[in-house]
């Protein structure tokens, strides 16, 4: 597991929105999915990562490289699907493979080909006067099919029937499997997360809240029904309590040994879901 992508200090203030300072770093072999409120700076940060906008202070590295630097061999190493492709309304999906293919040297045809078939893609129409999902899946295919060491996801599946939500599931996960790859996505899709996150980052009004590891986050975070009240003190990582016999925790095993020193016994204990997790960390408190 190497550092792929390096963010330090990054700032930048747009109109009334300010992003950062934000320090996070991501590593090859895994996948990272952004989740947010929205506006809260999740696609400016990809646009960053990519040099398609610039920051006030701080500095981003892709594989050695600072982005905004003079060197961009990095680019070739790197494939970023934004929320819209902007510029290929005119063009055909046929013709906007024969514009990207060339360009990159891992080019994989045949898994282009093998996407389109799967997602019953119409090459021959204008990108433009597809339906949303349908572009959305179609860039996703122009994608994946360049091979790069990287690929960042704005808003992948967004706009997705639920089937097709899933073979992309599946399609993201075989990618990872291809070498050393590193995988950034940013989405509202409880299934992305539960599926693909292997750490998710948090982010709030332009604030990495924090970055964590998803499976440490479902086992800390439980639910519990005592069979007697609960003591006037708080519980560890106490997040809620109602009725005076249930409490959430974001810190179950001390919450655990605390019920335990005051020989409190709990009828039930409950995993929460990771949709209800991200609520209650983001401010929404439960679901
Ligand atoms: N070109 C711009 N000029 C001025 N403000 C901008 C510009 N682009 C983005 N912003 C502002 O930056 C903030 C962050 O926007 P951004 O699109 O990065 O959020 P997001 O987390 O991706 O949101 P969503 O989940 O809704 O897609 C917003 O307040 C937005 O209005």
């Amino acid at each position: 597991m190497e550092t792929w992508i390096k963010v330090k200090g990054l700032e930048k203030k747009l109109d009334g929105f300010k992003l950062g300072p934000l320090d996070v770093e991501f590593e090859s072999g895994t996948i990272h999915v952004i989740v947010g409120n929205n506006g809260s700076g999740k696609s400016t940060l990809f646009k960053q990562m990519m040099n398609l906008v610039t920051y006030d202070k701080g500095q981003i590295e892709v594989m050695g490289y600072s982005v905004d630097g003079k060197e961009e061999s990095w680019k070739k190493k790197i494939a970023y699907q934004p929320q819209t492709l902007i510029g290929c309304v005119e063009f055909t999906g046929n013709q906007l493979q024969q514009i990207i293919s060339p360009m990159y040297s891992n080019w994989d045809q045949s898994l282009f080909s093998r996407i389109v078939e799967m997602l019953n893609l119409p090459l021959d129409r204008k990108y433009g006067k597809l339906s949303q999902g349908v572009q959305q899946k179609l860039s996703i295919a122009l994608t994946l099919a360049r091979d790069t060491d990287i690929l960042l996801l704005d808003e992948p599946t967004a706009h997705m029937d639920i089937p097709s939500k899933r073979l992309l599931m599946d399609l993201f996960v075989e990618w990872m499997e291809r070498g050393e790859k590193l995988m950034v996505i940013s989405s509202h899709q409880t299934e992305d997360i539960r599926k693909l996150a292997d750490y998710l980052l948090l982010m709030r009004d332009g604030q990495l809240i924090g970055k964590y590891l998803k499976e440490d986050l479902s086992s800390s975070h439980k639910r519990y029904w005592l069979a007697q009240q609960l003591p006037v003190e708080k519980v560890p990582g106490e997040i809620e309590r109602k009725n005076e016999r249930m409490v959430v925790t974001s810190s179950a095993e001390e919450a655990e040994s605390f019920f335990e020193a005051r020989q409190i016994n709990w009828l039930e204990a409950e995993a929460l879901d990771i949709d209800e997790i991200v609520s209650y960390m983001l401010g929404g408190g439960r679901q």
